[in-house]
């Protein structure tokens, strides 16, 4: 696709392009940007260039009158810009777990290699859009690119998103031109509501968008949307200021890798890891009756060491950074034909990384053993890259057993990975180790910073706090769901589950805490009543809640639970009703979705129970709902939303307003995934 995209940049700055007749274009109903119907156009080569500075003074329409035409004609070389007088950039993010924050630096990358010198990478709270007005009307261009988390901004722009809405100054960025991205996912109700309320806002505060709003969906292709987005923003900052297309074409194209290895004699100081060894487990054992349920779900504690300085409140998170385990390592080495005890270097020999969080982007500037680089750092679960499949399909000359993998990569690089060639590949290779195994001796011909490079840095998982820390003291409880996947034939453990379900008393971890969003914590003891909804181990964080609760003696919570069935996998079962017993809970009511013929979940008796839910909202009360987003969250916003219709006489679209503002204010409280 970026090949594609170079060759129709070169097209435009040599040719002339007019568009046959004069009626207005049509779109595909499902492109309606992108993909125009019956469009014939003449091609004639240049042998005049529009004069780029008139046309940047003035705005006036180049040699093509024809409007579709003229917003696609890049600017020719001869009248490439100087770098100093390209706008300043800032280069603004907002990102949780740092996808937003990979891509900002994906597109520094790109914008410093079109040319771009004057470029500032920070994070949306430390942007000072307050002082973007200019002197000297020198126009600033600022590339926004950000997540959302229960409909509010990301940790990191929360602050500058209260600035941002209480400015009131219309023409504060009246010399600002901006693009910007958008990552959320289509799972949930809030679907992009930040980056939205933030493109809406840099408009009304005076600065000019460069494209329209543009998202990706986390559910769906997202770094595609994202690949393509950075593409169609290059050209359009090459039309629109002038800078050289040749960069951009070398920009998008630059097949260059950023590093090299050197093997060095010496052996690390420390062992790598990507966050040190900070606890040991304590306890690991079973939830469920795993013979009866065929499933897994381990409750494991965690003893936190006195150097870990971790602190945190009930409904928090906990990170851990997952491990691979030794037979895959040993695996891997033999088919990359490595020495396990080797040590090794990376140099940064160009800057051309499109991939910020590879395992070679986090081993560089440090020396690694093998070994460490295999089990500690590279992430041999996660889907192969097309970067990877297309650096293998270069290397499988004609032969006819390589047709399947030459087939992805084309597709992958013209029509992208809903591509039929794409899709038949990653049915049969659905991780990187499946890709090693299947083409081990194509593996073998590309250097190991080349594959370091195009294969991920494990990224820690996220588990709720299943403690309350007033009662566990340094320690830690979480219930992991154990993942294994079985398909054609062979089985797909989750990368930290089944790493968890592995670990023995004793065994050392790396853990961090993440703060929960304000909302998911409990209110203050004399407060509102509260209201739990949760499924499988979506009760972990009503574990913690419970143990608060009766530490702080304070009782009366009703709580829905659902499981499939309470002979296998009734998680807790005896805790729960000893807080009945003990008047922590009011009321428990279970749902067991594979007892009977009549299929029963949490939300079936929300809903049932719709006049008292209504009601406990009427009191000020607060729900918390945790478990899977397409399962239960989506069914919860439908229950909730009904309830709302029925019990306050109020329209579809009333509800849902009404249930947003409950979220806003913190009332209705997710933890999904
Ligand atoms: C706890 C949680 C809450 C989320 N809330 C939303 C949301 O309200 N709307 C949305 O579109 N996506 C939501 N997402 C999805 C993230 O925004 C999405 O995965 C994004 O790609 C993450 O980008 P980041 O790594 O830059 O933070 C949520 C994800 C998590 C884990």
């Amino acid at each position: 696709m970026m090949e594609l995209r170079a060759v129709l940049a070169r097209l435009l700055s040599r040719y002339e392009f007019h568009v046959v007749g004069d009626s207005e274009l049509q779109y595909w109903p499902t492109k309606p940007t992108t993909s125009p119907m019956d469009l014939f156009m003449t091609v004639q080569k240049r042998t005049s260039l529009p004069d780029a500075d008139t046309l940047m003074a003035t705005g006036a329409p180049g040699p093509n009158d024809n409007h579709a035409v003229e917003n696609l004609v890049l600017r020719p070389l001869t009248h490439t810009v100087s770098a100093d007088k390209l706008p300043r950039t800032f280069i603004v993010y907002g990102s949780n777990m740092g996808t937003s924050e990979d891509y900002a630096t994906q597109m520094t990358e790109q914008l410093k290699r079109m040319g771009f010198a004057d470029i500032t990478l920070v994070s949306l709270n430390d942007w000072d859009f307050g002082s973007m007005k200019s002197a000297d009307g020198r126009r600033s261009l600022v590339v926004a690119i950000t997540s959302t988390y229960n409909g509010m901004p990301p940790d990191n722009a929360r602050n500058f998103a209260k600035l941002l809405d209480k400015e009131t100054r219309a023409d504060i960025l009246k010399d600002v031109d901006f693009v910007l991205f958008g990552c959320g996912n289509s799972l949930w109700h809030t679907f992009l509501k930040f980056p939205r309320h933030l493109y809406q806002r840099l408009d009304e505060l005076g600065a000019t968008p460069l494209t329209e709003f543009t998202a990706g969906d986390s559910n769906d292709e997202l770094d595609d949307e994202f690949m393509k987005w950075s593409l169609q923003v290059g050209m359009i900052l090459t039309d629109h200021y002038g800078s050289s297309v040749d960069a951009y074409i070398d920009a998008v194209t630059d097949k260059s890798l950023p590093y090299s290895l050197k093997y060095v004699d010496n052996t690390p100081a420390a062992p790598f890891r990507l966050s040190p060894e900070n606890a040991s487990v304590k306890v690991n054992r079973e939830l469920q009756d795993v013979e009866r349920s065929g499933r897994s779900t381990r409750h494991i504690e965690i003893t936190l060491d006195d150097t870990s300085d971790i602190s945190y409140m009930t409904g928090d998170h906990l990170n851990i950074y997952p491990v691979n385990a030794p037979d895959v390592v040993r695996e891997v080495s033999a088919i990359l034909e490595l020495d396990l005890d080797v040590v090794f270097e990376l140099e940064q020999v160009s800057d051309a990384s499109r991939f910020a969080h590879s395992a070679a982007a986090v081993i560089h500037g440090r020396a690694c053993t093998v070994a460490d680089a295999l089990q500690y750092v590279c992430d041999w679960k996660e889907a192969p890259s097309r970067e990877l499949v297309v650096a293998l399909s270069e290397t499988s000359g004609n032969k006819p057993a390589y047709d399947l993998l030459r087939k992805a990569a084309e597709d992958a690089n013209t029509l992208g990975k809903q591509s039929a060639g794409w899709s038949a590949f990653t049915a049969q290779n659905r991780t990187v180790l499946d890709v090693l195994r299947t083409y081990a001796p194509l593996v073998r011909q590309i250097p190991f910073a080349t594959l370091l490079h195009f294969v991920s840095a494990m990224d820690p998982r996220r588990y709720s706090i299943a403690s309350c820390q007033s009662v566990v003291g340094n320690e830690v409880h979480i219930s992991a769901a154990i993942v294994n996947d079985t398909v054609n034939g062979r089985s797909y453990g989750g990368l930290a589950t089944e790493y968890l379900a592995s670990l023995e008393a004793g065994a050392r971890v790396s853990v961090s805490h993440l703060p929960a969003q304000e909302a998911f914590h409990l209110p203050p003891p004399s407060d509102v009543p509260v209201v739990f909804v949760g499924a499988g181990t979506g009760i972990a964080p009503f574990r913690g809640f419970l143990q608060e609760m009766k530490h702080a003696g304070i009782g009366g919570a009703t709580m829905y639970f659902g499981c499939r069935s309470p002979e296998y996998d009734y998680l807790y079962k005896d805790e729960l009703e000893q807080y009945i017993q003990d008047g922590m809970l009011s009321k428990l009511q279970t749902a067991f979705s594979r007892v009977g013929d009549e299929r029963k979940y949490v939300q079936h008796h929300v809903s049932q129970d719709s006049a008292k839910i209504w009601s406990h909202l009427q009191n000020s009360g607060r729900i918390y709902v945790c478990g899977s987003a397409d399962k239960l969250g989506k069914s919860m916003t439908t229950a909730m939303v009904r309830i709302f219709e029925e019990h306050g006489g109020l329209s579809a679209d009333e509800a849902s307003t009404y249930l947003s503002n409950l979220i806003s204010d913190g009332r209705y409280a997710q933890d999904i995934w």
